[in-house]
């Protein structure tokens, strides 16, 4: 069973239509990140996944549950981690880890969750003395510290410096590790592309593409480009059928392809055949970013 399966979610506040018509899946142990401008409807689809909004149409079921009504046994098995979150300014990391693992059945240990997040140094200060990325890293903590089967992190790591980054994406694969299931949003492309199974482009409300980043790139059509020096004494019209469009620009040749393995395999084997070496040759596949500015400008068009 999927642990989530949204169909057809709507949700709008007056004129806004925040969620215009949303399908979501999510199976069970996998990772996926919402991907979209501001304003797409990420942080309003992942309220309503978590129950903190009713949608206005659709459905949605989260672990079997429907959030809205799941009450406690569902609260329990997922994790939350919120754009904005508030704190009690005059309580300690360590006191406020140890009130909401009061809230769960099976909690991690306190100690073990302000590591997780790297909070060990701050355990005992006031939340008002912490700095923004450490207020985010509580967060964090507390989003993992009922050991949820379902986490959903909404930009988990803005205002992260490299490090904390870097390790709040080591905690994310551990989870993984762990079997949890983790929707999360995000806008920075690197991270989506580090931890995520799948992403998931939102724009004006709708999903406008789903799948890796390789699986974007093609259905985006987004070819690879193969590029190399045509060797010494060779010209064009010598090359083996190659890819969708040949580009020659003096001596260097730019091959679009999405059969980039059997373009790159017959320029070898040309290039072996008549004993030259194929100089500058690179295989560049289009970014992230190529993909997700395609998909975006596309839905948003002019
Ligand atoms: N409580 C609210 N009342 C009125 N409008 C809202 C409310 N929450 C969100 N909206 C509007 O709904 C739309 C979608 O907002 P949402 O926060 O879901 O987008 P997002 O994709 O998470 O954006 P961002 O990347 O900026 O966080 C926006 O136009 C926003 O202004």
């Amino acid at each position: 069973m999927p642990a989530v399966v949204a169909r057809g979610l709507r949700k709008t506040y007056g004129d806004v239509v925040a969620v215009e018509e949303v399908d979501l899946t999510v199976d069970e142990g996998e990772v996926v990140a919402l991907l979209g401008p501001n304003g797409a409807g990420k942080t309003t689809t992942v309220e309503l996944l978590e129950g903190h909004r009713t949608p206005d149409a659709g459905e949605v079921r989260v672990l079997g549950h429907d959030p809205r009504t799941g009450g406690r046994a569902f609260r329990e098995r997922i994790g939350v981690v919120l754009q904005e979150a508030g704190f009690e300014e005059l309580f300690t990391p360590r006191e406020l880890v140890r009130l909401h693992a009061g809230y769960y059945p099976a909690p991690r240990a306190v100690d073990d969750v302000l590591a997780l997040v790297g909070l060990e140094d701050k355990a005992d200060a006031r939340v008002r003395t912490l700095s923004g990325g450490q207020r985010r890293r509580l967060d964090l903590g507390l989003g993992i510290v009922g050991n949820p089967e379902m986490l959903f992190l909404d930009e988990p790591t803005t205002g992260f410096d490299p490090s904390a980054r870097r390790r709040a994406w080591d905690l994310v694969d551990a989870l993984r590790g762990l079997g949890a299931t983790i929707l999360l949003t995000t806008h920075y492309l690197d991270e989506a592309e580090h931890l995520a199974d799948r992403l998931v482009v939102v724009d004006r409300g709708r999903v406008v593409a789903t799948g890796t980043p390789e699986q974007l790139a093609a259905a985006a059509g987004l070819a690879t480009v193969v590029s190399f020096r045509l060797p010494g004494g060779a010209s064009a019209g010598d090359l083996p059928a190659l890819g969708d469009g040949v580009r020659v620009s003096g001596a260097v040749v730019e091959v679009r392809t999405r059969t980039a393995t059997a373009d790159v395999a017959a320029l070898a084997a040309w290039a072996v055949a008549r004993g030259s070496e194929l100089e500058a040759l690179t295989v560049a596949r289009p970014t992230l970013e190529d993909v997700y500015l395609d998909l975006v400008e596309e839905a948003t068009g002019p």
